[in-house]
């Protein structure tokens, strides 16, 4: 937070400009494509609200967002708004972020945006997406089986849908109930595995209890595992000389922020905390790809802040939220929080917060780079299924980009 909650008339007056800015640039948008549903993103209403709340973090996604849309929309043809490109005067200003920065308590780290970095891999796909179109006339497809009416997987899906739209690609989708039986699941997976319009398939989890997941997973062709959850792609990221066809997205989306911020892996020592099948365990196996040395801990680990004290890059898997603290960490280190852990707050409009596995107030005076909960690994997700998903559609059409 700022530490102080503006009024908008005390706003200043840069925040004020692109506030208007951006008003006149979403009615435009609206008038050239009143249908375009991914305009909700670049919401007038939440980017003053982002403002005035003086939430430093929320302003700074929206107004890369807001950027961002630009930039999407001139990819995605729209041309009648042709005049919002090239406008430099749309950055977030500079002044603005220093004074805020400066109040929240000089943190020394630089924060990696993974909001800004999932946003700009986005539009690399949307990019090919687009050649893929003119050139073969054919577009990816992703196709989601949902089971239950669990309100957060509700949103993941509906999330990794709107991406579909954003890019390009065709999405499919399938909603089950609660008491769907485990045949009626396979069988949604198998009906997507046959059909050729669709180059992704993957099941949202958790799973009710009564359905195996193992069964579920192993049951999606490996050709379109773009979850990379198939113990045949997991086997072989673990072996050497052999590659999987995917790589789950969380783990992938950590390395690619690691890469994406110019971070060093090769030769460094890497703590990888949590051992889960879905991040910890690929997380390392990707570590060790790159060259790194790698030490997984867990809660049976004696020592724990100290193995993690030693280490140049921390990945924290754990699911204990601010687990992590600032005297657990190396001087100079690089900290990837992938925690997102739900905690009450009285001060928040619904009551919660979302947080990481990482103290952060603690952390970014200690690390060298860090991301936020949220807006770090969690946007990094979706945009590596959608790059998944791209590979696996070039795969099938033999599509090679020139
Ligand atoms: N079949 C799969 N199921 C699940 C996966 C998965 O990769 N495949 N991962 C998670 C859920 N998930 C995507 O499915 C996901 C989780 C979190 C985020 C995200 O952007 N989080 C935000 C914060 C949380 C919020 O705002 O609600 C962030 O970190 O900024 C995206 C996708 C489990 N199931």
């Amino acid at each position: 937070m700022f530490g102080v909650c503006h009024r908008r008339a005390e706003l200043p007056k840069a925040a004020l400009r692109l506030c208007s800015l951006h008003q006149n640039f979403v009615t435009d948008v609206l008038s050239a494509s009143p249908a375009v549903e991914n305009v909700a993103s670049a919401d007038c209403a939440c980017f003053e609200q982002a403002i005035t709340s003086g939430d430093r973090q929320l302003y700074s996604t929206r107004s890369h967002e807001f950027q961002k849309l630009v930039k999407t929309s001139s990819v995605l043809g729209w041309n009648t708004i042709d005049k919002w490109k090239n406008r430099h005067d749309l950055l977030p200003p500079k002044s603005i972020l220093k004074k805020e920065a400066s109040i929240i308590s000089s943190p020394s780290a630089n924060i990696i945006d993974g909001e800004a970095i999932a946003q700009e891999i986005k539009l690399e796909i949307a990019e090919v997406v687009e050649k893929m179109r003119s050139a073969i006339g054919k577009v990816p497809g992703l196709a989601v089986v949902l089971v239950g009416s669990r309100r957060d997987s509700e949103t993941y899906v509906r999330r990794k849908q709107r991406a579909c739209e954003k890019v390009g690609f065709n999405s499919y989708g399938v909603s089950l109930p609660e008491t769907a039986t485990e045949e009626e699941v396979l069988e949604a997976v198998r009906k997507f595995n046959a059909d050729p319009n669709v180059h992704g398939v993957l099941v949202q989890l958790p799973l009710p209890r009564h359905i195996c997941e193992e069964k579920v997973v192993g049951a999606v062709s490996i050709q379109k595992d773009v979850d990379g959850f198939h113990p045949m792609n997991v086997g072989r990221l673990a072996m050497q000389g052999r590659a999987p066809l995917f790589v789950s997205c969380t783990p992938k989306g950590c390395i690619e922020l690691l890469l994406r911020s110019g971070v060093q892996i090769e030769g460094k020592h890497a703590v990888v905390i949590g051992r889960s099948n879905v991040v910890g365990m690929p997380a390392a196996l990707l570590l060790q790809r790159q060259n790194a040395t790698v030490t997984v801990v867990h809660s049976h680990t004696p020592n724990l802040a100290e193995v993690t004290r030693n280490s140049d890059i921390v990945i924290a898997a754990a699911g204990v939220p601010f687990m992590v603290q600032g005297s657990w960490l190396k001087p100079g280190a690089v900290v990837i929080d992938v925690g997102i852990n739900y905690i009450e707050d009285p001060d928040s409009e619904n009551g919660y917060r979302v947080v990481g596995d990482v103290y952060y107030a603690e952390a970014c005076q200690v690390a060298s780079l860090i991301t936020p909960v949220p807006g770090g690994v969690g946007p990094m997700t979706i945009a590596m299924l959608l790059s998944n998903t791209l590979d696996s559609a070039k795969l099938a059409f033999g599509f090679v980009e020139n």
